[in-house]
């Protein structure tokens, strides 16, 4: 039997999910609709590392006592197998050493050319693999025939758009929330850098300091921003009197705050934590030989 496990490299967090063989072969659904797509795998096990202004060091071992873990608990005989993507080169090149002196590897490295999704866009080995992988997972769980919007809040936010035949007609990139205030401190003289908890309660509209200020701009504009890139990005869909409005599917670290406040009119809201770690399963080889071998 083998065990997956997925790590998604982004800009701020190393994310880990842990896929087990036999948790899979349990939840297998016994009856499927011919027509239905496969469900989407979600991981037995997860854990989140912050490598963003930390030492390599630090990080890796947090990364590496969450693989002992997993191996430790691994039933006898089973094997781990390891799909990674990413968006930051240089965390993955210190995170292949790592794990390869903890005895595991090789990675699978996950690249464009790994997925199976149509796009209809201009360059596509220059789009974050990242932002295909959660697509590739949303094309799982919208229904048929129906579009998705995918959010994914994490240093940066994209939203992209997935239309009703399951085709990834690109999106937008804007800035994420810890992001902008640090450009705003790093882009004026006189602003200082706020800091962003994404449980934070929300902030008045009307700032009185300059700290306050900052923070319901940044707050209330991403929600606002996020917003009005979902209405557009729904108007560019061909309507007809059977179209349903998009579902919408929130991921990152900060999908939690948007979920708060992301009343979209007719909008189905789905948060799903582990998009991206879902899309690396489906997409991993090891994964697939997996499920054959079921
Ligand atoms: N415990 C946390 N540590 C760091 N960032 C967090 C935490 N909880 C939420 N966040 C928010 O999540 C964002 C990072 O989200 P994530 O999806 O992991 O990003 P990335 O994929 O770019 O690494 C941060 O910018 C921050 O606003
Ligand atoms: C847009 C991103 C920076 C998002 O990264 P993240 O916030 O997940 O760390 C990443 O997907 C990326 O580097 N993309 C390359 C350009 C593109 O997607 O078009
Ligand atoms: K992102």
């Amino acid at each position: 039997m083998l065990d997956l496990l997925a790590i998604d490299v982004g800009n701020s967090r190393v994310k880990l999910g842990l896929f087990r063989a036999a948790a899979a072969c349990e939840d297998k659904p016994q009856t499927m609709l011919p027509i239905a797509p496969p469900p989407l795998a979600v991981p037995d096990e997860v854990a989140s590392v912050v490598h963003r202004d930390r030492s390599v060091r630090e990080w890796l071992a947090e990364v590496r006592a969450f693989v002992d873990k997993v191996q430790c608990e691994s039933v006898e005989g089973t094997t781990l197998a390891c799909s990674v993507a990413s968006v930051h080169p240089s965390v993955l090149g210190d995170l292949q050493l790592g794990l390869k002196r903890s005895g595991i590897g090789p990675l699978e490295v996950l690249t464009q050319k790994s997925l199976s999704l149509q796009a209809n866009i201009n360059e596509p080995e220059k789009v974050g693999i990242d932002r295909l992988l959660a697509v590739v997972a949303a094309n799982r769980l919208r229904r048929a025939h129906e579009a998705a919007i995918v959010v994914d809040a994490g240093s940066a936010i994209t939203v992209d758009l997935l239309d009703t035949e399951g085709v990834f007609q690109g999106g937008a990139i804007l800035p994420g929330m810890q992001l902008a205030s640090q450009a705003l401190q790093q882009g004026t003289a006189a602003l200082p850098q706020i800091a962003i908890d994404s449980k934070q309660e929300a902030p008045a509209a009307i700032g009185r300091t300059t700290q306050e200020a900052i923070g319901s701009g940044i707050y209330w504009g991403t929600i606002g921003a996020v917003r009005e890139l979902t209405n557009q990005l729904s108007r560019t869909l061909a309507a007809s009197p059977q179209t349903t409005p998009p579902l919408v599917i929130l991921t990152g670290g900060d999908a939690p705050l948007l979920a708060k406040h992301l009343e979209i009119e007719k909008r189905q809201l789905r948060s799903e934590p582990a998009l991206v770690l879902s899309g690396i399963w489906t997409a991993s080889s090891k994964a697939s030989s997996k499920a054959r071998s079921l």
